[in-house]
Parts: structure tokens; C-alpha cells; sequence
């Protein structure tokens, strides 16, 4: 597996790019299209491994899908014309291709089974089998251990009220897409508002959808509608530049396009509590999806807390940021983040871990980290364990580190961002 080392930037990172597309609004425009009536045309449409997944799964259960790089055009079945799979669907890496299908399979007119790689069959999928299941479905976990291979049988669905313990965007769609097909309303209460794509978007493609506070509200439908969806840049990729340009010394980079979201966007007031010189420029809209242009210059940065509310709107960012705060001055306290921990790896321990072992002084808590910021960093050999998010935030930490750093199994990026290092490259050169 190919390992890749990454130097100090000397001159800091400079220039502008515009990221990929956002990856949870991109495999939602497949899956709605999918289901809708007639044609959806998706611009700017993430073309990373995870999304390839969703569009393979959709394929596989009959639907036409023509993937022209940038433009993508979903040829929908209708809400009750999906085929049974002949043999297993493979989400591959990605819980939102798993967890949200989950929903809609669980009302179809057949059997399926889904599975995935090594990483996913680790990830908990007792968070989207229990609502399922209060809401009529048939779906198991086929080696009873909570986790995939998931076998969903479908059947007729109820509506229910469900109030989920974690804020968590995979599984308030999950429920949202199965109340699509169920008698009587649906609703979510999360504890905190998660990201809220898939009900702006659902609204977009016809459905009735409302959302008050931390619940949303879904009725049954009979049809969904194609349409065309303009996939934002996602600010999850973003935030490496974001953090790149803040931590070294002669940056300033421009990030244009971005996706911004408030159930997204927390990564920006983050860095403004810390201290960051960053400026919203051309705000605009993408459908019903705010966008902006972002400029980044280095900042010296002061630690902070973060908690709470915020945790959902910047969870992928958490180890960019944990990162980030090792260059700043004083103490920064990360809580409430125990979902870190179910990702793709053990973000928290593997965060502690690695930025240890590149000089930092980090210790791990129960539910996050309290990282003192200030101490040189070195270059070390780090192990992204096959998560893309672990591969990009030491990608760039290396550039304010002394030495070399080696990162194994560095190709794991292209999961959410194919062409992360020749951006990256861009940038420094
Ligand atoms: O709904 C989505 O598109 C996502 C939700 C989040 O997961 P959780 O719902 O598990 O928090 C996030 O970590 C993931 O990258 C994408
Ligand atoms: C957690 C992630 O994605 P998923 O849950 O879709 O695998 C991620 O992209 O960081």
C-alpha cells in the first residue's frame, strides 16, 4: 500500500482553488433521483469513492444512471420501481450509502442484502435497525452483531415519532426516507440539529418536509419529482485548506464555492474563536443550500472550547481541528464528541496518537481530547488506517512540522477527494 511524505511549506499555502463537491449532498442527489419521477441532472457532483458507491447500488437495483464526471443524470424509477439486486449490494466505505439506502429498502417489494468493506462492518447499525424496526421494517444484522451485513426484508411501514439518542444525520434520513413509504406521519428529534441536506433536499424533489428546531417532519408521498440539483463545494474538504492556511506562516488561499450551510459550517466559528483572519466573500445560494467564497490568511491562533450544539456541524472536522489546535496558543478542550469514535476508525484515539507522536501534548477524554497547544511539531510516520479524514489532516499538519512525514495507505483520500494531494501541491509550490 502506497505511503506518501509530506515537508514543511515553507512560503505557506497560497493561491485559490474551488473544492469537490459536497459528499453527503451528492449521494442524496442519487438516491432522490433515483426514486423520483423522470430526470435529475446533478452538476458538480463529488466523484470520490464513497458517492461511486451509491450510484453503483442504484445501478445495481435497475436504475439508469449516466455519470458524465461533472453532470451526473439520474433516470429515476419512481418511488415503487426499484429491482431486486441480483446477489449482495456493496456500499463499500460509506455509512451514508448504508444507512440512508437502509431506509429506503426497508419498504420495497423485495429482499436485499447489504454489506461493505472490513471499516463499515465495524460501524454501528443498531441506530437505523431500531427505528426501522419500530416503523414495521424487517431488517437484521446478518451475524447479530449490530453491524452490517444488514439483510432487510421489505414490508408496509408506520409512521412513528422517534427520538434518537445520537444527533446524527444518517439516521434522522434513514427514518425520513422510510416515512416516504409509511402510513401516517414520521418525525425525528435529535438531541442537537444534524446536518439538514436531506431535508432541503427531499422538499426540492416534492415531498412534504418540515422542520422545527431539532425535529423534522415528513409525510407519506405518492411521487417524487426529478430536478436539478448544483452540488455545493463541501466545506469538509475545504476545511483542510481552511486549517492549512491558518497554521502557516505566508498563507493566504481562497476557497471558492463552498457550501456553508449552518448544520454544516461550525468549522467557521471554531476558527474565529480562535483568532482566525477569515472572510465570507460572494454569498450566494445553490438551490436552498447557502455557498460562499472563502478567504483564509494566517492567523497566530488562542485555544477554545468546543462542545455541544456545534459537535454535529463540524464532526468531520473535529480532526483537522484537534490538529490545528496544537499550533495554537493555550489550551483547547474538545467534548461531546464520543461519535468520533465509530467513524471510519477511532478518530479520538488515533488523533491522540498520531499528533503525540509528532511532538504535540494531547490527551484523550471519555468523549474527545484537551490538546495544549505551542509545542514544535516533528515529522513521524503516521498510519491513516485507511480514513480518508486521518490521511488529509496529517497531510497538511506536516506542512508546519520540522522533518519529514510519512503517511501510510495515503491513497484512502480518494473516498471523499480524489485529487486531494495535487491540490494540496498547488497550493505550496
Ligand atoms: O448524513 C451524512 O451525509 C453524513 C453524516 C455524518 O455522519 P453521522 O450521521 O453518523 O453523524 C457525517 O459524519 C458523514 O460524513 C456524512
Ligand atoms: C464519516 C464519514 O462518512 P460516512 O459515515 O459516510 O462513511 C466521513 O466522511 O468522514
Amino acid at each position: 500500500m502506497e505511503s506518501m511524505e509530506f515537508t514543511k511549506a515553507i512560503s505557506g499555502l497560497n493561491g485559490e482553488l474551488a473544492v469537490p463537491g459536497d459528499k453527503s449532498i451528492s449521494h442524496r442527489a442519487v438516491m432522490f433521483g433515483s426514486i423520483a419521477k423522470g430526470l435529475t441532472e446533478i452538476r458538480g457532483f463529488l466523484q470520490g469513492a464513497d458517492c461511486l458507491s451509491t450510484i453503483a447500488c442504484f445501478r445495481r437495483m435497475g436504475v439508469g444512471i449516466d455519470n458524465l464526471g461533472d453532470r451526473v443524470l439520474v433516470h429515476g424509477n419512481g418511488m415503487r420501481g426499484l429491482k431486486r439486486p441480483a446477489g449482495l449490494l456493496d456500499c463499500g466505505n460509506s455509512g451514508t450509502t448504508m444507512r440512508l439506502i437502509s431506509g429506503i429498502l426497508a419498504a420495497q417489494n423485495f429482499d436485499v442484502t447489504l454489506t461493505g468493506d472490513a471499516s463499515i462492518q465495524k460501524r454501528p447499525m443498531k441506530r437505523i435497525i431500531d427505528p426501522l424496526s419500530m416503523m414495521g421494517a424487517d431488517i437484521a444484522s446478518v451475524n447479530k452483531n449490530g453491524c452490517a451485513p444488514l439483510r432487510i426484508k421489505g414490508r408496509r411501514l408506520t409512521g412513528i415519532h422517534y427520538n434518537s439518542k445520537v444527533a446524527s444525520a444518517q439516521v434522522k434520513s434513514a427514518v425520513l426516507l422510510a416515512g416516504l413509504y409509511a402510513q401516517g406521519e414520521t418525525s425525528v428529534t435529535e438531541p442537537a440539529l444534524s446536518r439538514n441536506h436531506t431535508e432541503l433536499m427531499l422538499r426540492h424533489f416534492g415531498a412534504a418536509v418540515n422542520s422545527c428546531g431539532a425535529t423534522a417532519t415528513i409525510s407519506p408521498a405518492d411521487e417524487l419529482f426529478g430536478t436539478k440539483v448544483a452540488v455545493p463545494g463541501d466545506i469538509s474538504s475545504a476545511a483542510y485548506f481552511i486549517a492549512g492556511a491558518l497554521m502557516v506562516p505566508g498563507s493566504q488561499v481562497l476557497i471558492k464555492g463552498v457550501g456553508i450551510n449552518p448544520t454544516r459550517a461550525g468549522i467557521l466559528k471554531v476558527c474565529r474563536d480562535m483568532g482566525a483572519d477569515l472572510t465570507l466573500l460572494n454569498e450566494n445560494h445553490s438551490g436552498a443550500e447557502p455557498t460562499a467564497d472563502l478567504l483564509v490568511r494566517h492567523s497566530p491562533l488562542s485555544g477554545t472550547v468546543v462542545e455541544g450544539e456545534v459537535i454535529p456541524t463540524l464532526i468531520d472536522e473535529l480532526p483537522m481541528i484537534a490538529a490545528m489546535a496544537c499550533t495554537a496558543q493555550g489550551e483547547t478542550v474538545i467534548k461531546d464528541a464520543a461519535e468520533l469514535k465509530v467513524k471510519e476508525s477511532n478518530r479520538i484515539a488515533i488523533m491522540v496518537e498520531s499528533l503525540n507522536a509528532m511532538g504535540a501534548d494531547v490527551t484523550e477524554t471519555e468523549d474527545g481530547m484537551i490538546i495544549r497547544g505551542g509545542r514544535p511539531l516533528h515529522g513521524a510516520e503516521i498510519d491513516s488506517h485507511l480514513d480518508h479524514r486521518i490521511a488529509m489532516t496529517f497531510a497538511v499538519t506536516a506542512l508546519c512540522a520540522d522533518g519529514v512525514t510519512a503517511i501510510k495507505d495515503a491513497q484512502c483520500v480518494n473516498i471523499s477527494y480524489p485529487g486531494f494531494y495535487r491540490d494540496l501541491e498547488k497550493l505550496t509550490e
